[in-house]
């Protein structure tokens, strides 16, 4: 059974009160003035009505399998990440070991002797989808996944751009990118100037994350850190979003995790709704990555679901959908271990 389809309403194209106009609706004209930004109006009643919905999912319907099952599926698509100021070689050893193989063999035997069908073909190669760290930290994640010949497995995930505030000079923060992309990451987060949304400059936004995208070179898959809780209204949530997707990001993402507020529903369904929009103009399918503050299987859950109900279940694999937190996988193993 597929617990994240219970009846929803179709948030398709009523999040914005005026739609885009059709003349203007290819990359071109989209980028070259942003007079189009004056439009953007979000339909306040409907995101709530679209909040409401994705908040009260109904936990009652997973029974013990399906829980299990959706436990193993979120742990994949972790971005398991430290961030922090104390990191050393040996936290992110533990961490890294931690990705290539979350479960315990304790864990593995349990989950082997009490599995259904759809637990059981995959825990024995469960691992996490990358391991994020600061840029001092790539050297130590690659020497771990060296070691264990678990290079292919984990991606090697860093941030950049002047995380977490992006208030560095742009000459600086693209010189970042640069030598990140010399140390063989896969994946750079870079974060935007809150200052250009904030203050409408939205070319100089265009041209900023354009201009980063050059520097993480192919195939460097590059997600662009929103700091959503920073952007002061739902409008500037949906123009930068449709800004990051046009200037040639893989996936738009909502935090940093330092911000004091993240990862919310409802700056979620505005994300969805952009990427959904914009789906037939950039040449590839963009992904998403709530990041900050998510820690519980139902956080975790409710995200599905909304990804799921706005853009498709095609979306749900690693390849378009991240989940970046830091304590998130303790506590859904913990849960794993309580499961019958
Ligand atoms: O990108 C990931 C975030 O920094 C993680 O945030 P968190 O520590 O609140 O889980």
């Amino acid at each position: 059974m597929d617990f994240l389809c219970q009846p929803h309403p179709q948030p398709t194209g009523g999040l914005l009160l005026h739609a885009f106009e059709p003349r203007s609706f290819n990359k071109e004209s989209l980028t070259k003035e942003f007079s189009w930004t004056d439009k953007i109006q979000i339909n306040k009643k409907q995101l709530d009505k679209y909040t409401q919905h994705f908040m009260n999912f109904d936990f009652k319907q997973i029974n013990n399998n399906g829980r299990k099952a959706l436990l193993l599926q979120i742990i994949e698509l972790i971005d398991l990440t430290t961030l922090s100021g104390d990191d050393t070689a040996r936290v992110v050893k533990v961490l890294t070991l931690k990705a290539i193989q979350p479960l315990s063999k304790w864990l593995e035997v349990k989950l082997q002797s009490t599995a259904g069908s759809q637990v059981k073909d995959i825990e024995s190669s469960v691992h996490t989808a990358a391991v994020c760290v600061y840029p001092a930290r790539v050297k130590d994640v690659i020497e771990v996944l060296n070691t264990e010949n678990a290079r292919d497995k984990v991606k090697v995930a860093s941030v950049a751009g002047g995380f977490p505030s992006g208030q560095y000079l742009l000459e600086t923060r693209l010189h970042e990118i640069e030598l990140l992309a010399k140390q063989q990451v896969d994946e750079v987060d870079i974060v935007i100037q809150r200052s250009l949304v904030l203050d409408k400059k939205w070319a100089e936004l265009y041209s900023e994350i354009t201009q980063m995208r050059e520097k993480c070179t192919s195939p460097i898959v590059m997600k662009t850190i929103l700091s959503v809780g920073e952007l002061k209204t739902s409008e500037n949530i949906y123009i930068a979003s449709t800004i990051a997707i046009l200037a040639g990001s893989d996936f738009i993402k909502t935090s940093t995790g330092k911000e004091k507020v993240n990862a919310t529903i409802p700056a979620g369904i505005v994300m969805c709704d952009a990427i959904r929009t914009l789906r037939n103009l950039p040449s590839k399918k963009v992904g998403i990555k709530p990041a900050g503050g998510l820690s519980t299987f139902e956080d975790c859950v409710r995200w599905m679901y909304m990804v799921k109900c706005i853009l498709g279940p095609e979306y749900l694999t690693k390849d378009y959908f991240r989940i970046g937190a830091s304590g998130l996988l303790d506590n859904l193993l913990r849960e794993l271990e309580q499961c019958e």
